[in-house]
């Protein structure tokens, strides 16, 4: 990408930005929203937007602020134009002191708001998109340094491997870090100072995963009002990174394969192909050699995904690093909450160590930030917080797994139970379970039960 051409909407109201989207799509620029300040500066933590266009009146943190605290950031990497619904001149004129580099009126025609992004496109400065993943490293989001030596030599392979172009696989459970460790591999990359890009595809049905991934032209399908850019073509330059890739559907396995061998999409609705430069990173916490077995993940797209694999060790089996996570986050969440933490007593310090943290580091990052909310004086107590909650982690979103896996759980215990019941005679666990025999059959296959049945 050579051209500014992604600008980021910050408003509070969802049809303003759905607006603006709408007017700036079809203009050609890529278009990304925040509800509020601090969604804002969260984007713009992970994804490099050179214009964001913001309301000046938000709850919470307001438009001013938000321009602050982005010059502080950013600087001139980062230009505003501040959006106003009252035209009060006198806040304009503040923000334009402050940094903004120009104002729109909402009223106002929009082709005044496109005038002025026009203007601001020649002048964002973009050697200076180096400064934003310079500070991104001195900011120390993630601990990037384990005493683990599984762990350490995945930190190694990261560092040689960062700079190639090669595809990556992330392998481990929930929770361990692999989207941590894909950033990390962009930004030690060069292609750091352009977009990474991530999507859960699970979190997408079949169809709308394909259209978040290669975009698609207006009236493509129902609902399809606008044209859309893909996910691919935000990553242009920069790195794609696809979690839960063992969670895609064939179909969309098969266009991701011809994508990757042709660095080239198509626009659902359109048969224009459109060159894409970028890297791949994909994850999944499945066993995908297993699934490949099963007839649900394509060998060929396998290949094609894990030049390099890196399995990320559960938290329980690299226990010498949980102290310095505690500490780290202590760090992080003392700072974003505002709050002094001193110290650990004992009896917390000796729990932490000892957990097992099947949620891994997702859970203590949890764990430690309702620590630290929860404590009065300073100090972080276990004992003080589970008379507060009844159990430490409970709420946490660690302890919530997706609804896909939490159901192939379940049916793997209920089904292996029953088999087990029934001295694994299938017609009489199928006649217990009230389903038929072949439905039973199926099961056994798709959770691959076979080899665990007695
Ligand atoms: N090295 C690290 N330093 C600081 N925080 C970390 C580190 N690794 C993981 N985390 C934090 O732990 C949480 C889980 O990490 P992440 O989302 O990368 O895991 P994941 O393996 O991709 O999980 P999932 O498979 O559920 O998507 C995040 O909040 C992340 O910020």
């Amino acid at each position: 990408m050579s051209d500014i051409c992604k600008i980021l909407i910050v408003d509070d109201e969802k049809e303003y930005r759905e607006t603006y989207r709408i007017i700036l799509e079809s203009r050609g620029y890529i278009v990304g929203e925040a509800g509020s300040a601090k969604e804002t500066l969260d984007i713009l933590d992970y994804e490099y937007y050179p214009l964001v266009l913001s309301d000046i009146i938000m709850p919470d943190m307001d438009g001013l602020e938000l321009l602050k605290e982005i010059k502080n950031r950013y600087d001139k990497s980062v230009e505003v134009i501040m959006v106003t619904g009252y035209g009060s001149i006198e806040t304009a004129v503040n923000a334009m002191k402050m940094g903004a580099f120009g104002y729109f009126i909402k009223s106002h025609n929009p082709e005044e708001l496109l005038i002025e992004i026009e203007k601001a496109k020649k002048i964002v400065n973009f050697q200076n998109q180096k400064i934003i993943s310079i500070n991104k490293k001195e900011g120390r989001r993630f601990l990037n340094q384990s005493k683990n030596p599984k762990m350490k030599e995945i930190l190694n392979i990261i560092d040689t491997v960062a700079s190639s172009n090669t595809n990556v696989l992330l392998l481990g459970e929930s929770g361990v870090g692999k989207e941590v460790i894909a950033h990390m591999l962009h930004e030690k990359s060069n292609r750091s100072s352009m977009p990474f890009v991530a999507i859960n595809c699970q979190a997408f049905s079949d169809n709308l995963l394909e259209s978040e991934l290669f975009g698609h032209e207006k009236g493509a399908f129902t609902g399809a009002l606008d044209r859309r850019i893909g996910r691919f073509e935000q990553a242009n330059g920069g790195t794609i990174f696809l979690d839960e890739i063992g969670e895609m559907s064939l179909n969309t396995q098969v266009k991701l394969l011809r994508v990757l061998e042709d660095k080239k999409i198509e626009r659902v609705g359109s048969n224009k192909p459109i060159n894409v430069d970028f890297r791949l990173i994909a994850a999944t916490n499945r066993d995908i050699r297993r699934e490949i077995k099963k007839g649900s993940f394509r060998e060929d797209l396998y290949y094609r995904i894990n030049t390099i694999t890196i399995e990320i060790p559960p938290l329980r089996e690299r226990k010498e690093d949980i102290l310095d996570m505690i500490n780290f986050f202590i760090n992080l969440f003392s700072k974003e909450l505002k709050k002094e933490i001193r110290g650990i007593d004992d009896e917390t310090l000796e729990y932490l160590t000892k957990y097992d943290y099947p949620g891994n580091i997702r859970e203590l990052k949890n764990i430690i930030e309702r620590l630290v909310v929860l404590s009065k004086d300073g100090i972080l107590r276990v004992k003080s917080t589970l008379e507060k909650t009844g159990k430490i982690n409970s709420n946490n979103e660690s302890s919530i797994i997706p609804y896909k896996e939490a159901r192939r759980r379940f049916e793997t215990e209920y089904i292996l139970n029953v088999l087990k019941y029934c001295s694994n005679n299938i017609t009489q666990a199928a006649s217990i379970m009230n389903i038929s025999r072949r439905q039973l059959f199926n099961k056994i296959i798709e959770l691959n039960l076979k080899e665990h049945m007695e």
